[in-house]
């Protein structure tokens, strides 16, 4: 019966729990004993919050050894390692933090860790009426890289060709649309950036850019995540029907499209193949596509690919 000894009223009243009629309550002596006052929980919400700056501190030591092994005066930007990272904590997630929320934080320690490495900055569209792409780019790449917006893709284009440090946020491709972008970057100019990533890889609840989809070009070559999407274009001189587009995808031994948006221009046709695998510039398989087409003169190039978003609970 010796619960309550040494356990003072100020300790019950903190802990919720009842101060009269205790000692007809016999409880057992740990559970008093190991309830903790608020200035120690405080103390180790501070000891927690010293553990996760130091390994940040530590962390950005680690980056910047990875950043020196990169190309110099290249891009550090690697989106499919940061899909991998993002999955990876995605799957061992638990507990009562917001799944997104720990994303949102990942995302900032990731963008300001390449910025770390190399002068990124963000060319968006962003026309006057779609405020939500800045929403798109800043939940994704966080608020120490860089921003500049622009009116159309034409000029993300340019800015991403003007300088490799430029990584473009232009909307996501839509059928019959009047000027879609995608065609332009089959010119195959060494300053054509490729497909690399699609927004919002997580979507921020309370985001203007939560119904909204980008994509990100960049001057870089797009890598596997371990699932991805590839985006293949087709240029030809006359029209392809998507059954005849579908059979040669076959033959060529790729799967299945997931999409399809075609558009003509002057007499030439362009079709953007999406496929739900990843697809280099050195696949074989292109070649067989081009060929299995049947049609004189038509080229076949890879725009890129996109790490597939994540389900999240
Ligand atoms: C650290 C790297 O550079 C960048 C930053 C990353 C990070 O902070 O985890 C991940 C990928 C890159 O965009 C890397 O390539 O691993």
């Amino acid at each position: 019966m010796g619960a309550v000894v040494g356990v003072s009223t100020f300790t019950l009243l903190l802990a919720g729990l009842p101060t009269r009629g205790i000692a007809l309550v016999p409880r057992p002596q740990f559970a008093f004993m190991d309830v903790p006052t608020l200035d120690e929980l405080r103390r180790q919400i501070d000891s927690i919050d010293d553990t996760l700056h130091d390994l940040l501190m530590r962390r950005a030591e680690l980056v910047e050894r990875i950043g020196a092994s990169k190309p110099a005066g290249g891009l550090a930007l690697r989106p499919g390692r940061e899909a991998q990272v993002i999955r990876r904590l995605l799957e061992r997630h638990a507990g009562r933090f917001p799944a997104n929320a720990m994303v949102r934080l990942w995302r900032e320690i990731m963008g300001a860790f390449t910025f770390l490495q190399c002068p990124i900055r963000i060319a968006i569209c962003r026309p006057a009426d779609q405020p939500g792409y800045w929403d798109l780019a800043r939940d994704h790449f966080g608020v120490q890289i860089p921003f500049t917006a622009h009116e159309t893709p034409s000029q993300v284009l340019a800015a991403v060709r003007a300088d490799p440090n430029v990584v473009g946020i232009v909307p996501a491709p839509v059928q019959d649309e009047p000027q879609p972008w995608w065609p332009r970057l089959m010119s195959g100019d060494p300053t054509t950036p490729h497909i690399v990533q699609k927004l919002p890889f997580v979507v921020m609840p309370n985001s203007r850019g939560r119904d909204l989809t980008g994509f990100v070009l960049a001057r870089l070559d797009a890598e596997p995540s371990g699932h991805d999407r590839a985006l293949i274009a087709v240029e030809a001189r006359a029209e392809i029907s998507r059954s005849r587009l579908a059979a040669a995808i076959r033959k060529a031994g790729l799967q299945d499209a997931t999409a399809l948006y075609d558009v003509e221009q002057a007499g030439t046709y362009w079709d953007l193949i999406e496929i739900p695998e990843f697809v280099g510039d050195a696949d074989p398989r292109l070649a067989a596509l081009a060929l299995a087409l049947g049609i004189e003169g038509a080229r076949v190039v890879v725009l890129g690919a996109y790490a597939v978003p994540p389900v999240v609970p």
